[in-house]
């Protein structure tokens, strides 16, 4: 649909009445579907074909449950990190997602704002609606460029270049699009991005289309290790493969030093892709501490958070849930939801009986049901 417009004037989550105000992500969720036009929010809410791998992605940490340690003695929980060499106060970061424009009128820029004030790292899409000149002259907080390898390698070349030099500290390749998925309600609605959304990045490349972006036709899908050796070399920056499900993938990934990002595109393209909590295990084996692991998909409770990292993930990504606080309150919003994820994982970690990330073990977790020791 052409015309879709701009989410109407957003109310900030602090001005809404006491009772009403968001108390977890789930609530940002229906605030966000309140304000958003049908077409915006089906893109964002919405999975490839018959949604089931946005369902399992989520539905996997429920099948899960903690075992916590009693009289542990500690006093609070400690959630710092760092990652890739970037100290953060939590390991919640933001995931890379097209468009902020589509869903607040402050687009990237009130996103890096809110990161900034609840000390996440914001990862910035390639189809970002602003530049990643604009972004990084605003942002304060620290961010990483998420690469659509384009088969035009020169104007590749340009993009990861043009981020490094405005600031970003890590390129974060998208491994799991060499198609992008059929996306049933976009088609419904006729979705494509308006004009206010088109990918401010590539805004001056001949022949950029202000339509259907989304199906991007000059994404190359025939992306292999090699263009991320030549990535790296010329960003000179850490790289990061995103997409990966596969522990032999993982396993060549850490060979080569490239961190690994276990996601199925919060089941956007591949139906029936594995949920990502089910491939974290046999990936952290792989990978044994040697490049950090990052999981994302389905991660909506702070005991989410503490089963990922639990399982082996040195931090975990969110998508869906800072973009609805986006909608909902702009910077506050996004500030506010990873706020809110960060202490119920805090509060998680404290009733498991971990102080620090590193109390995260395996042993915590068990299927859900009956539990026979
Ligand atoms: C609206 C939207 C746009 C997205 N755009 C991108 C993108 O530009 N690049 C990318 O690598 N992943 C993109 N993703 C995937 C996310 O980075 C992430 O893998 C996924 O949303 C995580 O799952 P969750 O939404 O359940 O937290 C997008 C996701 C959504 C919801
Ligand atoms: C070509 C895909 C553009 C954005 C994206 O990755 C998504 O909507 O999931």
């Amino acid at each position: 649909m052409t015309g879709t417009t701009v989410a109407s004037t957003p109310q900030a989550a602090t001005d809404r009445p006491r009772g009403a105000a968001p108390l977890n992500l789930a609530d940002y969720r229906a605030a966000a579907l309140k304000i958003l036009p049908t077409a915006a929010f089906d893109y964002l809410e919405g999975g490839a074909a018959d949604e089931h791998t946005v369902r399992w992605n989520h539905e996997a940490y429920q099948r899960l449950a903690l075992l916590p340690r009693v009289l542990a003695g500690h006093v609070g929980a400690h959630t710092g990190c760092s990652v890739f060499g970037t100290a953060l106060d939590s390991p919640i970061l933001l995931a890379p997602a097209a468009s902020h424009r589509l869903f607040h009128p402050g687009a990237e820029a009130a996103t890096a704002h809110g990161a900034a004030a609840a000390g996440a790292l914001m990862t910035v899409s390639t189809f970002s609606s602003q530049t990643v000149e604009e972004i990084g002259a605003t942002a304060t907080g620290p961010w990483w460029f998420q690469l659509y390898v384009q088969r035009d390698r020169a104007l590749t070349a340009e993009l990861v270049r043009r981020a490094a030099a405005a600031g970003a500290r890590a390129c974060v390749v998208t491994v799991d699009t060499p198609v992008t998925g059929v996306r049933e309600r976009d088609l419904r609605n006729g979705f494509a991005l308006p004009s206010h959304g088109t990918p401010a990045n590539l805004a001056h490349v001949q022949g950029s289309s202000t339509h259907g972006a989304i199906h991007d036709p000059r994404i190359d899908p025939a992306v292999g290790w090699d263009d991320l050796e030549r990535l790296r070399a010329v960003c000179g920056l850490p790289v990061l493969a995103k997409g990966i499900l596969r522990a032999e993938d993982a396993q060549r990934a850490a060979d080569a030093g490239f961190g690994v990002w276990v996601s199925n595109h919060g089941g956007r393209n591949l139906d029936t892709a594995a949920a990502t909590l089910s491939a974290l295990p046999a990936i952290a084996e792989r990978v044994a501490g040697r490049v950090p692991v990052i999981v994302d998909g389905g991660i909506r409770r702070g005991t989410d958070v503490v089963k990922a990292l639990a399982l082996g993930a040195d931090a975990v990504a969110i998508g869906r849930p800072y973009v609805w606080g986006l909608a909902v309150g702009g910077a506050d919003g996004v500030r506010d939801v990873v706020q809110t994820l960060r202490r119920e994982t805090e509060l998680a970690m404290a009733l498991v009986g971990a102080a620090t990330l590193d109390d995260l073990t395996a042993d915590l977790v068990v299927p859900a049901g009956v539990h026979r020791p």
